[in-house]
């Protein structure tokens, strides 16, 4: 269902072919699976795979079997460089990292977009009409949608990255895939702004109709679903479901965390999820304060979460509403003409009740990797770093997790400048800084973007 209420209710291919709901919303699953103490206790005997397997059949089932779904998850973690797929390492006492970034693109995104790949890959089988996936990255969702769309027959990728606001891995992880099926547009403009055009553009019937347009960002509800799996996985193996656990979630667009709540809301003890967000602080005033306002966005060393406009806030906003789509279509109502909106009380309390938060600033975050590389010998990246300064400042009892999102060479002058280490890129991402690079600069304009588009998509078959 979607979060505003007035669009169709899908089933699971419908809503991951979907991206975006028709009303402007988000899809969400009608009620939340849970599983029993019994269940979540048996999946620490299980690897990755498998853990996903029990996670998310209860999502998929109206479109797949347990078998389909095995059979995808085998491949897609099968690229992963870690036989753990997301392993746990120990960073202090009761302290933990839990690495995101053994993927082919270095970063989170990959553990969903492998996946959401081969999903699309199956869906289309026998389809006639061509995909057009749009999306906006801030650095990471890009290169990782890329890789998982690039060369695969059927579907176009479109995807705005903000001109001189990513790192140079993480432009030339997008840039340096000649794929013909690959578009990369360089904004003259933030991410927010990138988000807002993609957004338009699903809302725009003149350009949707012509179109089968889908997303890959955290908005498509399949990629959030794959990213619940990890937050089981840790967990269990730190003593869930008899012992809580906590989880520190370096934070932009609030589909990391959010997949976070949805393990709790599916059963998994969760003590406290940390939304560490750097100075772009929309969410921890959202949490803190009832204020959920935009400003302008700030550059920082941790690009990827250089955001104003969290999209999966609406997934929280609305199951705190009582899953009210006609409230929630107001409230985004409101946010869209003005760029702010104060939380109902029983969305900032019921948001209290999991949620704690903090912004960290570029100091902060270049101390907490100066302090796990000193400390602990491990090399963070600066997003991972946010969060990791995050987690020692708002430890409760609870063993605490932190999500390391990125791999360090991803960013390698920020962990440079902060520990004197420069990150040496993996064999995986190959001669990146040889390779030739291929990429448009448009002005951030629904105009000049949408006829960009027009002019290289396969259009709807009449
Ligand atoms: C490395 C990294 N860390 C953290 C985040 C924030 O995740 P989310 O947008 O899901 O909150 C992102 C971007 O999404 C990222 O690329
Ligand atoms: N940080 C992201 C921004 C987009 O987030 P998404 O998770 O909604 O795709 C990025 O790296 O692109």
């Amino acid at each position: 269902m979607s979060t505003r209420g007035s669009a169709p209710v899908l089933d699971f291919e419908g809503a991951t072919l979907a991206g975006l709901a028709a009303d402007g919303g988000l899809y969400v699953p009608e009620a939340w699976p849970t599983l029993t103490r019994d269940e979540i206790a048996a999946l620490a005997d299980l690897d990755y795979v498998e853990t996903a397997v029990r996670v998310m059949a209860p999502f998929v089932a109206s479109s797949l079997t347990e078998d389909d779904l095995r059979t995808l998850c085998t491949a897609a973690y099968g690229r992963f460089a870690h036989r753990a797929v997301t392993p746990l390492v120990q960073l202090g006492h009761d302290q933990w990292l839990l690495e995101l970034f053994h993927g082919p693109t270095l970063a989170f995104k990959d553990v969903a977009l492998q996946l959401v790949g081969l999903l699309f890959e199956r869906f289309l089988t026998g389809a006639t009409e061509p995909l057009t996936v749009i999306g906006a990255t801030s650095g990471d969702t890009g290169s990782a949608a890329i890789d998982a769309l690039a060369g695969r027959g059927g579907v176009d990728i479109f995807m705005l990255h903000p001109h001189g606001r990513v790192s140079d891995v993480q432009r030339r992880q997008m840039t340096t895939v000649l794929a013909p099926n690959v578009h990369n547009i360089a904004i003259e403009g933030d991410f927010d702004t990138a988000q807002a055009l993609v957004k338009a553009m699903f809302r725009d019937p003149g350009f949707s109709g012509r179109f089968k347009l889908s997303a890959v960002n955290s908005i498509n509800w399949a990629r959030l679903m794959a990213q619940v799996v990890y937050y089981f996985y840790a967990a269990v193996r730190l003593g869930a479901p008899g012992r809580p656990v906590a989880f520190s979630v370096p934070t932009g667009n609030f589909g990391d965390v959010f997949a976070g709540y949805v393990a709790a809301k599916m059963g998994l003890p969760i003590e406290r999820l940390v939304v560490a967000t750097n100075v772009n602080d929309i969410l921890h005033r959202a949490l803190s304060s009832g204020d959920y306002s935009s400003g302008t966005v700030t550059p920082t060393a941790t690009p990827s979460m250089d955001i104003q406009v969290s999209s999966n806030f609406e997934r929280l906003l609305h199951d705190l509403a009582g899953r009210d789509g006609a409230a929630i279509a107001g409230q985004m109502a409101g946010f869209e003409a003005t760029r702010a909106m104060r939380l109902t009380n029983a969305q900032s309390q019921g948001a209290s009740a999991l949620f704690h938060s903090i912004a960290v600033d570029e100091d902060g975050m270049a101390a907490a990797m100066a302090r796990a590389h000193d400390g602990a010998g491990q090399v963070l990246d600066p997003h991972t770093a946010i969060g990791y300064a995050a987690a020692t400042a708002l430890k409760g009892e609870a063993p605490m997790v932190t999500l390391a999102t990125a791999h360090p060479a991803k960013f390698r002058d920020a962990v440079e400048r902060a520990t004197g280490v420069r990150p040496a890129l993996p064999p995986r991402v190959g001669d990146l800084f040889q390779r030739e690079e291929r990429y448009d600069v448009l002005p951030a304009t629904f105009e000049a973007v949408t006829a960009y588009i027009a002019e290289r998509a396969q259009p709807r078959v009449p």
